[in-house]
């Protein structure tokens, strides 16, 4: 199988260096055996996250220096809404500094107690953003986007749209202020929504007059996955069908360090304009003046430009590519690993990886931290820690029990997804000298981040 070699070259380097085995069985040991409490100056190969992670380009860091850091209507900003309304189509545009700051801003605008937000699968900071504010999560993806190996499923984050009509019949549609729908599913593996099944959330929400909010996060990756799993948009552009994906949606919000490939950014965009003036008015409080919104004027002009550049068919194709070439040396292995594989991860199924250990010890967390010990590469627990406790404080205990191994864009080679490939094989060869931890300090909210932990 070809895979498409990177459509850039390197222009500047940040040496890496390898601690040695005994180092890093320290490192992991002060981290709680907690991946998120490491260093950067001990990982070899980071794959924590691709949120903030991934390279700029020459255009990109060219942007910074016409930043213009004035107070009101700066330039960039009118870069970025045109680079916006272009791209997505929506009227308005909110920046923020990152994906939570819009997050903030919708849900304290229109999230009421006592209603309810579904949506394709949680994510921790939407869910928590939404709970903080009343609002109860429902879960209205399809059943298979809760079983890893699914491979015959193109589209794992698609809505379940009986579950979506038989929540609006339970609570009645005035109790839901809108459905938030997540173009790629991070939590479900990086897993794509069709544009069908856009089209048909978009129509049954309109029916019953509810917004459709999408979380764009990966759009550019979704939109990938439509142009080459969907019959019909195999001859579309990726801006094409980004046009169109957005034209099911009323607005967005927008974390700018994945798919607008900045290191910090974001937005809340739409089309209602009461939603915009409450938006702007709110962004005042939490994030700045309505035109820069957190960020700084070079770091809008990244944005827009990140954002155009990302609509190239190569970038993408590349981006995507470097995931499933990972993704298929694991499998070829026999490794467990959610399939299909994501847009912008390979995440390894920790419970059938670690059969041995009990959801009650964390084997995602455990598998996280082992691999580290293995090679010095840093992965992220999505598992029983992160799905966190209910207000019962009773553990979720989720179906998927995931590592991730997320990859940033345009930073590593080939080469480094055959060492990481390498690692985890071998941990997957002495699997059962990994063991079961438990907390030694479990911080009260979204504990994942400073969580720590001692083998058992
Ligand atoms: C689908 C989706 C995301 O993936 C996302 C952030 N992802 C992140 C960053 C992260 C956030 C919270 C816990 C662990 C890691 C990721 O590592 O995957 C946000 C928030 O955006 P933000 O970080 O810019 O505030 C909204 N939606």
């Amino acid at each position: 199988k070809k895979y498409m070699p990177e459509p850039f070259k390197i222009k500047s380097v940040e040496p890496l260096r390898i601690l040695p085995r005994e180092e890093r069985e320290k490192v992991i040991k002060e981290a709680g055996y907690n991946t998120f409490l490491t260093k950067s100056r001990d990982t070899y190969i980071d794959l924590l996250t691709d949120s903030g992670t991934n390279a700029m380009s020459d255009r990109q860091w060219a942007g910074l220096m016409v930043g213009d850091e004035a107070y009101a209507g700066s330039e960039n900003f009118y870069h970025l809404e045109e680079t916006v309304r272009d791209i997505f189509g929506f009227k308005y545009v909110v920046p923020t500094h990152q994906g939570r700051g819009a997050e903030n801003l919708i849900s304290r605008i229109l999230i009421k107690p006592g209603t309810y937000v579904p949506g394709n699968m949680y994510f921790t900071t939407t869910r928590t953003h939404q709970e903080m504010n009343g609002g109860t999560f429902v879960d209205v993806i399809i059943d298979e986007a809760h079983e890893p190996d699914r491979a015959d499923v193109d589209f794992k984050g698609n809505v379940d749209l009986d579950k979506y009509e038989a929540l609006i019949k339970k609570v009645g549609a005035d109790k839901i202020p809108y459905i938030t729908v997540g173009v790629t599913v991070n939590l479900a593996g990086g897993q794509p929504v069709s544009m069908q099944n856009l089209k048909d959330v978009h129509a049954l929400s309109k029916k019953y007059g509810i917004r459709v909010i999408f979380d764009a996060t990966r759009c550019v990756e979704n939109a990938y996955f439509i142009k080459t799993r969907e019959k019909g948009y195999e001859n579309k552009t990726i801006k094409e069908i980004v046009r169109e994906m957005f034209s099911y949606a009323d607005g967005c919000t927008m974390s700018g360090k994945k798919d607008g490939i900045v290191n910090m950014g974001g937005f809340l965009a739409m089309n209602e304009e009461e939603l915009y003036d409450a938006a702007r008015s709110l962004v005042v409080v939490f994030e700045g003046m309505p035109s820069y919104g957190g960020m700084s004027g070079r770091d809008m002009e990244a944005l827009a430009i990140g954002f155009q550049e990302a609509m190239d068919f190569n970038y993408i194709k590349h981006r995507v590519q470097q995931v499933e070439y990972l993704g298929e040396k694991l499998m070829e292995k026999g490794i467990p690993i959610v399939k299909p594989i994501g847009g912008h991860a390979v995440f390894l199924d920790a419970r059938a990886f670690l059969p041995h250990i009990p959801q009650s010890q964390y084997p995602a967390q455990a598998l996280a931290a082992a691999i580290f010990v293995d090679s010095g590469v840093r992965t992220m627990e999505r598992g029983n820690v992160s799905a966190g406790r209910d207000k019962d404080g009773n553990e979720y205990f989720p179906k998927l029990e995931l590592v991730r191994l997320t990859i940033p864009r345009r930073v590593y080679t080939y080469a480094h997804m055959d060492y990481v490939a390498e690692s985890v094989i071998n941990t997957y060869e002495h699997r059962e000298d990994v063991k079961g931890l438990k907390w030694t300090y479990e911080p009260p909210v979204l504990r994942f981040f400073t969580g720590r932990f001692e083998p058992i």
